[in-house]
């Protein structure tokens, strides 16, 4: 099936890899922009004038990688005209979020910290080792591009709130999470250690160590390019189109 798409944030790296990737598979796409008029020789249309782009062009989905203040203003848009809405922007506040479920009441919305399907199974394999070994001391590093504002990523949040969540189905008690250590600074039982490093045009790339006094597990992803959160994001956007309002999972599509 072959998509019309709104999307947002058009000078980005993000939606430049969707529009690209929209491209190869014969799907249109309705580039939107704050400042840029043109980008890559394809057209924008400024952010301004969103609310009547969507109202008069029913794209199928709008597909969003911004920030979360503009991404908040572009989902209330989606839900004013009644267009599904897939976001991956990341770095939330609470009321962030609580403002993209209130726009589930109205139109689907599906929003992922990561659009690959590696890191979809590493969510599941983190919570399995979690489950079983649960006295090992976990600790979790995140590594991505030089330009990337949020820290820790969003896909590195979702992971602790995994690991924390099968900590507390068992019943065990979840330490800190511990943002880099200095000076004397030794780990007490049950805490995370989370370790954000920035650095040249890495991709994405998440690793979680469970070590006990003998051994040590470690599960790791790796994105080698922007173009599979792209992709994810556009199987996304085929799977939301035309479903009841409300919010959605991405593990959903890929069930
Ligand atoms: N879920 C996933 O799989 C993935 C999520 N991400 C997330 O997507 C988001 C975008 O990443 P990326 O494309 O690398 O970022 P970029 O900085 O390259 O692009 C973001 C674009 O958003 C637009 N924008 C709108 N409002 C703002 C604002 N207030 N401040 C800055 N930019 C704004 C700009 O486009 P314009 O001026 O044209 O409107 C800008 O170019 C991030 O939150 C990142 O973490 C990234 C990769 C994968
Ligand atoms: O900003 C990025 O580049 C990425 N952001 C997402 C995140 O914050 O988890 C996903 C991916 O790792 C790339």
């Amino acid at each position: 099936m072959s998509l019309r798409l709104a999307v947002t944030g058009a000078t980005g790296r993000m939606a430049q890899e969707v529009v690209a990737e929209a491209d190869e598979r014969g799907d249109e796409t309705l580039a939107v922009s704050r400042g840029a008029e043109r980008v890559d020789g394809f057209e924008v249309s400024p952010a301004d004038d969103l609310p009547t782009l969507l109202a008069e062009e029913r794209p199928d989905a709008l597909v969003d990688f911004t920030d979360p203040e503009a991404s908040v203003e572009y989902v209330a848009a989606c839900a004013e005209a009644g267009v599904p809405a897939v976001i991956g922007t990341t770095g939330f506040s609470d009321d962030q979020l609580d403002a993209l479920r209130r726009a589930s009441d109205e139109v689907p919305v599906l929003h992922a910290p990561n659009f690959s399907r590696g890191v979809a199974v590493l969510t599941d394999l983190v919570e399995r080792a979690t489950r079983l070994l649960p006295d090992y001391d976990v600790e979790l590093t995140e590594t991505h591009h030089r330009e990337k504002r949020d820290a820790p990523s969003g896909t590195a949040n979702a992971l602790l709130d995994a690991i924390e969540a099968e900590r507390a189905d068992a019943g065990q008690d979840s330490g800190e999470r511990v943002h880099g250590r200095e000076g004397v600074a030794p780990r007490d039982d049950g805490d995370i250690g989370v370790h954000a490093r920035r650095a040249g045009g890495v991709r994405g790339e998440h690793e979680v160590l469970f070590a006990g006094g003998d051994e040590s597990l470690t599960l790791a992803h790796r994105a080698g390019s922007r173009r599979v959160f792209a992709s994810g994001a556009l199987d996304a956007a085929e799977w939301l189109a035309g479903r009841d309002a409300g919010w959605y999972e991405f593990e959903e599509v890929l069930a």
